[in-house]
């Protein structure tokens, strides 16, 4: 199978599942393997590729990003990755996906912030990934809840190896905990209508700070109402955009360089970090939380030549 890109259309899904006899819910697994050397874990050397598909039939791909010269926590997992390449290209719902891995605790709580998340339905390529629990369960005299979910799982898992999110992640804590069941959620639409605060010197606003602003527009903060954006440009004047995304848990929230930095992945023709040059960040004036300092530090590490505005809305 080629090396998959990470936006492959809904035609073109259909066609390969064609080419491999299946359909297009069990061709993820096959994408997965190949997917993963678009990875970049030069930290862990170990890569993860998810691939999920959209409700409107377009396959989407995530891989883990780590970041030498920095705390661990700034690493973005694959699941993060393909939930913010969903979110940057509008794609409405994710219903399955595919994984090398099992998702970590953190991934699996980032995904609650998707509409109907216990109902996401997820194959871990790896083999090992049930046989461990199975075995470990079976030698545990006592069984406790725990095992009994665990087992659970693995005799919940179908016909096609699918799995719900809600038999791995049971008795979720998540958007229904904090927010009214209105509040539009991850891949939902937002328009956070903020606008750039100030003067601007008679200066006409540049591009890259109108799509900061778009970008913090589009931003998912209902937990803490900081939205926020950044834009990004490459020695080429490519522009990529990315937008702080919170989890009900707080901590699984990816921050917009980081949601910036899938966009340059995903898109970038495969270039360094060091290829950016300019970054601007738009957020709230006084906000409670601010992204100014880590994206500071963040970009200074990972592209010391990057020139970094902050636009206050
Ligand atoms: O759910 C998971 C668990 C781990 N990783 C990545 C993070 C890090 O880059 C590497 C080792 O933990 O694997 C993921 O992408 N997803
Ligand atoms: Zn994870």
């Amino acid at each position: 199978m080629d090396r998959p890109s990470f936006l492959i259309h809904a035609e073109e899904a259909e066609s390969a599942a064609k080419r491999h006899g299946v359909s297009v819910v069990n061709l993820l697994p096959l994408l997965v393997n190949p997917a993963k050397p678009l990875a970049r874990p030069p930290i862990s050397k170990f890569p993860v590729a998810a691939v999920g598909l959209g409700s409107s039939g377009r396959i989407f791909v995530g891989v883990n990003v780590e970041f030498p010269g920095l705390p661990l926590h700034h690493s973005i997992h694959a699941e993060q990755f393909l939930v913010a390449n969903l979110t940057l290209n509008s794609e409405p719902n994710l219903r399955h996906f595919s994984v090398s891995a099992a998702p970590c605790g953190h991934c699996r709580q980032f995904l609650q912030e998707i509409r109907d998340a216990p109902d996401i339905k997820i194959l871990i390529t790896d083999p090992n990934a049930f046989r461990d629990a199975v075995n470990e369960n079976e030698n545990d005299a006592n069984e406790n809840d725990a095992v009994k979910n665990e087992n659970d799982a693995v005799k919940n898992k179908e016909e096609d190896g699918y799995v719900r999110l809600e038999s791995i992640l049971p008795h979720r804590f998540g958007p229904n905990d904090l927010l009214e069941r209105d509040v539009p959620l991850l891949l939902e639409p937002h328009d956070n209508r903020l606008t750039i605060l100030g003067v601007t010197n008679g200066h006409t606003d540049s591009d890259l700070k109108l799509t900061a602003l778009a970008a913090a527009n589009r931003s998912y903060a209902p937990y803490s109402r900081c939205p926020s954006g950044v834009a990004l440009v490459d020695c080429e004047g490519r522009v990529y955009r990315g937008w702080y995304m919170e989890s009900a848990a707080y901590n699984p929230s990816l921050g917009p360089v980081q949601a910036a930095l899938v966009d340059f992945v995903a898109n970038g023709g495969g270039g360094g970090f060091e290829r950016i040059v300019g970054a601007v960040l738009v957020e709230k004036r006084d906000a409670v939380v601010r992204q100014e300092h880590t994206a500071r530090m963040l970009l200074q590490v990972i592209a010391p030549k990057c020139d970094f505005e902050v636009f206050h809305c």
